[in-house]
């Protein structure tokens, strides 16, 4: 029996998978983001390791047995946010989060001190990575800056404890602006730029590798009878394509998450940070990928559902059948409610409605939200397709994969068939089991299949004008407003 543990953003998921790769149980326990000031996104790394345990405890409360019998644990979670320990592994601050976008003049500093940024890493310097933000401490918290002895990313502080051992991977460590990422070693020059060196750095394993066992009391809490091996495991997207069988060069895969994704992987390291497409590496050895990344994708339709009360399921449900003169009506929405990454970089940028009227009603707003959400992933797919990927199908993961309605509109905005596989929305946590599997001896073909086909959502014709006339629109948009936007500090 393996175990994956996903820590999201909204949600830590926990997934078990018994020997042959068959899904055994999985359980849930939810997480909140605070934002004290605008612009900032934090959680308790404290919060990480309770939500942690809780869906663990759930999934031993339903299945004693399989738990018990758990012989490799695997990790996932959300990358990039800092997550500064003192010499003795206390957290120091919240973490700071990855659609955290407090630190865009560090980005700029950054440059200056590390001219070489884009040789090293191959991705532009965005707020929403690690290196920036601890600039930003050291400018703002300077005597917290002082105190910090280790700098972890959030699912490998989850490691520590469940371990403690302080390790890494290359998948989730690209995030950070410290790696070199075609050579998948710490870069000592970007280090240094943040008045860091390796020694603050977790050790580097492959995410199919072991990096540690199971601490004894750990196991007794957990109700697991021995001390597992813990894999390396990714970071969350590149656990998600272990966990679709996205693994070898052009496969792809879409991530409808809190954040919306689209992954390509390649068999080499290419950087195209042009329109900020993240080049980063695979969760397996030899491997990278390319992704656009947006800030805001389900968390959109969460921050929609809870301004109006409605949950998500209910509110998507309110534009089944919404006829083509009523979409045409509906307002024009940009969901950059984080600010942006693929394709504007732009930090300052904010969430719009354009184009409200009288007859603008609760089922226009909805569609204008999942819309603009479905017309930000086609500005990604085209900064991808730029960046030279060829994308005819994708398999969708991520909690609003939960949504036929939403997944048939970004087909249709996309023009690319969409198959959202079974447990996709678990797909992080099921690719940090596989890994788990990995690093027990089973052999990376064996275990990296893809997992059946739920739904398929082909592009219909129907509404592509009046899709592409809107999406014009969407477009003009942003270069119309964003001079309007206060600017970043
Ligand atoms: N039925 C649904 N339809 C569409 N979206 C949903 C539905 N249920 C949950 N979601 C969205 O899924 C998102 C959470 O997805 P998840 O993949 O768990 O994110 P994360 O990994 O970032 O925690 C939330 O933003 C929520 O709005
Ligand atoms: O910042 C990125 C990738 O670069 C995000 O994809 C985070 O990794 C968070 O993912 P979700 O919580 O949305 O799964």
């Amino acid at each position: 029996m393996f175990l994956g543990i996903d820590l999201g953003t909204s949600e830590v998921k926990v997934l078990l998978v018994d020997d042959a790769g068959r899904v055994a149980g999985a359980a849930g326990a939810p997480l909140e983001v605070s934002r004290p000031h605008p612009r900032w996104s934090e959680q308790a790394p404290e919060d990480w390791w309770r939500a942690t345990v809780a869906a663990v405890q759930r999934l031993r409360d339903a299945h004693p047995a399989a738990v018990a019998a758990v012989r490799g644990i695997g990790l996932s979670g959300q990358m990039h946010g800092a997550t500064l320990l003192d010499a003795v592994d206390r957290p120091l601050r919240p973490a700071i989060l990855w659609n955290d976008t407090r630190s865009d003049r560090e980005c700029r500093e950054l440059l200056e001190r590390a001219p070489a940024t884009l040789e090293i890493t191959g991705n532009r310097a965005m707020p929403g990575f690690t290196a920036p933000k601890l600039l930003w401490v050291a400018r703002h918290e300077p005597e917290l800056f002082a105190r910090v002895a280790s700098v972890l990313l959030p699912k490998d502080y989850v490691r520590l404890r469940l371990t403690g051992e302080k390790v890494s991977d290359p998948s989730d460590a690209s995030g950070t602006l410290w790696l070199d990422v075609a050579r998948r070693d710490w870069s000592d020059v970007m280090l240094a730029a943040t008045g860091l060196s390796r020694a603050h750095m977790p050790r580097l394993v492959e995410g199919s590798a072991p990096s540690g066992r199971l601490l004894p009391a750990v196991a007794a809490t957990l109700g697991i009878a021995g001390t597992p091996v813990v894999a390396g495991g990714g970071g969350d997207n590149a656990a998600s394509a272990v966990g679709i069988g996205a693994i070898s060069p052009g496969d792809g895969f879409l991530s409808l998450g809190t954040s919306g994704v689209l992954f390509v992987v390649n068999d080499r390291f290419l950087p195209a940070p042009a329109r900020a497409v993240h080049a980063f590496c695979h969760a397996l050895p030899a491997r990278w990928h390319q992704m656009s990344v947006m800030l805001s994708a389900a968390s959109c339709l969460r921050w929609l559902s809870r301004l109006l009360g409605i949950g998500e399921a209910d509110l998507v449900a309110e534009v089944e059948g919404l006829d083509a003169a009523a979409r045409a009506r509906a307002p024009i929405f940009l969901p950059y409610l984080s600010g942006e990454r693929t394709p504007h970089d732009d930090a300052a940028a904010t969430g719009v409605f354009h184009g409200l009227t009288h007859d603008t009603d609760r089922r226009a707003l909805v569609y204008a939200v999942l819309e603009g959400v479905a017309f930000g992933l086609a500005d990604g797919l085209a900064a991808l397709q730029e960046a030279g990927a060829r994308v005819e199908a994708l398999s969708v993961v991520g909690g609003g994969a939960r949504s036929g309605v939403w997944t048939q509109l970004i087909a249709d905005v996309l023009d690319v068939r969409l198959e959202t596989p079974e447990g996709g929305e678990r797909g992080a946590a099921l690719g940090a089991a596989r890994l788990a599997q990995i690093a027990c001896g089973a052999p990376e073909a064996a275990v990296c299949g893809r997992p059946p086909v739920a739904r398929a959502h082909v592009p219909s014709p129907a509404s592509a004008t009046l899709l592409a006339n809107r999406r014009d629109r969407f477009r003009r948009l942003y270069p119309a407003v964003a001079p309007l936007w206060p600017p970043a500090a």
